[in-house]
């Protein structure tokens, strides 16, 4: 094994990402990183005595340019023998039904086909091949979104059955074993254009800040990420051993209580809010928090509405959540790519 290999290895034994004999998906677009996480994965076959499979999705988006991603992908798995799922999809019929972007599409289609492949084939896990500057254009296009404290964490290793190995990777470090192993990759034609958001961050906005700060910003958002997310693991905890305390604090049949609110902080107030707003499927916003915050130090009698047509009464001696039935509840965008 080389010098990366090696990192590889150890970063995924101090996470506990991979076990022995796991089967493992490798989602492979044909880009440089997959391309090298597909070698590296390769490599540690016969170290953790890995089943390895490829998948890729054809988006359909870029003509002659997907089915040559398409091809490139098949070909590389052959040659290592691997089985390779593939899927086509009519991305923009999608966007369209969907009413979301065809890069926000493109993802709910990956990670659901994904899913399709796991669950039919009995694969354990799928590993994406997110680094260090993807995770930082998470955290920053999170930020300039508008998302609150723990979307800072940015990606996750590990989310449920999907692992992203590569995730303390640097770069430089994929760039440097793709030529030293002489593995070849596809070119992303979309990737230059500044229209995604992403994409924006990645090529515009990142060089700025990194020509006038050399060197900190990589590390500085890492710390960021590491931090927001083990305060999440904390907060999780902590809820869950308050609510265990005092259940006036949990959402049963749609109701709080005034009391029990009451007499916590008011960040505290904001994350019992948080945790009913979300199982009332309704997005968390800070104007919504700071309502329901409002609400209670206002008088009982007392209704704010907080958001997708979900109302908040305060009656007797709890806040009732009840939703409008005319509307919809909708599912949150995601914040993780
Ligand atoms: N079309 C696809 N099929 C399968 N997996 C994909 C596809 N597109 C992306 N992925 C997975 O998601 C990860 C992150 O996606 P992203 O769009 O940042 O990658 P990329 O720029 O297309 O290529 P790469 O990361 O391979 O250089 C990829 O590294 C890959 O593991």
């Amino acid at each position: 094994m080389n010098a990366l290999e090696k990192k590889f290895l150890s970063q995924i034994k101090a996470r506990r990402l991979v076990e022995q004999g796991d089967r493992i998906l490798v989602a492979l677009s044909g880009g440089p990183d997959s391309m090298a996480m597909l070698s590296l994965f390769t490599a540690l076959r016969p170290v953790l005595h890995l089943q390895l499979a490829v998948a890729h999705c054809n988006f359909l988006l870029r003509g002659r340019e997907s089915d040559g991603d398409e091809d490139f992908v098949r070909e590389a798995a052959l040659r290592l023998g691997m089985e390779c799922f593939v899927e086509r999809f009519d991305t923009r019929h999608h966007a369209s039904q969907l009413k979301k972007s065809l890069e926000e599409t493109a993802r709910i289609l990956r990670y659901g086909f994904f899913d399709k492949v796991l669950e039919e084939q009995g694969f354990s896990k799928v590993a994406t091949a997110h680094h260090v500057s993807d995770n930082a254009e998470t955290i920053l296009f999170n930020l300039f979104r508008g998302a609150s404290l723990p979307a800072l964490k940015g990606i996750r290793a590990r989310n449920d059955r999907i692992i992203r190995p590569m995730l303390l990777l640097h770069k430089a470090e994929i760039k440097g074993y793709l030529k030293e192993k002489g593995i070849a990759s596809r070119i992303d034609s979309s990737n230059s254009s500044d229209d995604y958001d992403r994409n924006f961050i990645r090529n515009r906005v990142i060089p700025l800040i990194e020509e006038r700060f050399a060197h900190k910003l990589m590390p500085s958002l890492q710390r960021v990420s590491e931090q927001a997310g083990e305060l999440e693991e904390f907060l999780e905890l902590y809820f869950e051993n308050l609510a265990e305390c005092e259940p006036g604090l949990s959402l049963v049949e749609g109701r709080l209580e005034v009391g029990a609110l009451r007499k916590l902080t008011v960040f505290e107030q904001k994350e019992i809010f948080k945790r009913a707003l979300r199982e009332m499927d309704t997005p968390v916003d800070a104007q919504a928090l700071q309502k329901l915050v409002d609400l209670l130090n206002s008088r009982p009698g007392k209704v704010v509405m907080a958001g997708r047509g979900l109302q908040v009464l305060w009656k007797g001696r709890v806040l009732c959540f009840l939703r409008d039935p005319l509307s919809s509840p909708g599912s949150p965008d995601a914040l993780e790519r």
